[in-house]
């Protein structure tokens, strides 16, 4: 068993396409999206407890220990595995609340892949990522690590290798809930299915968008002013908004420009996550496993 803290980084995504296809009877719906990762995101802490306790010890605005993704990854794996160890978790959290860039779910996604780890499980990646699907639906994609093609309500993932661009991300001050989204009435449901991969060119649109922008005045202010510069999207269900450039200093300039009226931040686009690169340099350095 590990004594020393192990520390891992829990990155955001970006949607580069969502169209939404229907809706299932149990209200999921059905979607293509093309993620992607950001090299920007939380740091996560955790150290090992031999009493089996599971401790959250940084405190989240409005939400309660037991609601947190991360308390809830780390209670269901420790069910599901018999595992009699606990452990204690510190996040620095950076990553907006609702922005549509994973962050609760990528937490989730380091815990599984930390814990397993930490607690000797041996779980394959197909198990954690199954786990995973039960506390969202975005969860499998940063258990596998790698940029996809996802289908179904997001869980059937194809390895994707788009360009990995910079980024200027906006962030309106506004959480956006995904369930309120997905029930709108207005919502696009009925895009067709693309059938080739890589997804065609012209097909970059996220069905989102249009009813996003009309219930937050703010997102579409995000829009218009990022779009003067590179075209703008909404990632997931918002509120967060990007835009691609070539290279970091271009992102810097125009994000620079927008800074008296909005917040955001600069990240490389990457298709391998983060934090499977932290565990793959940790793998080499002991020789032992991580992922
Ligand atoms: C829209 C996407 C795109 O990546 O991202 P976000 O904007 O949340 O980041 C995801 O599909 C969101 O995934 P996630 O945030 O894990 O959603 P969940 O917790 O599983 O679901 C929240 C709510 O959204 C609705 N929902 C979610 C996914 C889906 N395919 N169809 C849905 O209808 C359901 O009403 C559900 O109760
Ligand atoms: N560890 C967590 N980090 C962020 N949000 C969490 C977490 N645990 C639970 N949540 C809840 O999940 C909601 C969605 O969060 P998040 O994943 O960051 O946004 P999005 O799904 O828009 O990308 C939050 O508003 C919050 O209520």
């Amino acid at each position: 068993m590990q004594n020393d803290p192990l520390i891992l980084p829990s990155p955001a995504k970006l949607n580069l396409m969502l169209h939404i296809l229907g809706r299932r009877e149990d209200g999921y719906h059905e979607l293509q999206t093309l993620f992607q990762f950001l090299d920007y995101g939380d740091e996560m802490t955790f150290s090992v407890r031999e009493d089996g306790e599971i401790r959250l010890l940084t405190e989240f605005a409005g939400v309660p220990h037991d609601h947190n993704l991360i308390v809830k990854a780390a209670r269901q794996l420790q069910a599901q595995s018999g595992c009699t160890l606990g452990i204690d978790i510190h996040i620095d959290k950076i990553l907006p609340m609702g922005g549509g860039i994973g962050g609760g779910s990528s937490n989730a996604a380091t815990t599984l892949l930390g814990l397993n780890h930490l607690w000797g499980l041996g779980w394959s990646e197909d198990q954690l990522a199954a786990l995973g699907l039960n506390l969202g639906a975005d969860v499998p994609v940063f258990v596998r690590g790698h940029a996809a093609f996802a289908e179904g309500v997001g869980e059937k993932l194809s390895p994707e290798y788009p360009e990995e661009p910079w980024y200027v991300v906006l962030v309106p001050q506004v959480s956006v809930s995904t369930a309120e989204i997905f029930s709108h009435p207005l919502l696009t449901r009925n895009s067709l299915p693309i059938k080739v991969r890589p997804v065609p060119k012209g097909n970059s649109r996220n069905d989102c968008e249009a009813v996003v922008t009309e219930l937050y005045p703010d997102v579409r202010k995000a829009l218009n002013l990022l779009g003067k510069y590179t075209e703008a999207k909404l990632t997931g269900t918002g509120s967060c908004i990007f835009g691609a450039f070539p290279n970091e200093a271009d992102a810097d300039k125009v994000l620079h420009l927008l800074a008296d009226t909005l917040t955001g931040f600069v990240a490389k686009g990457s298709n391998v996550s983060m934090l499977h690169r932290k565990l793959q340099d940790l793998s080499k350095e002991t020789g032992t496993r991580y992922s």
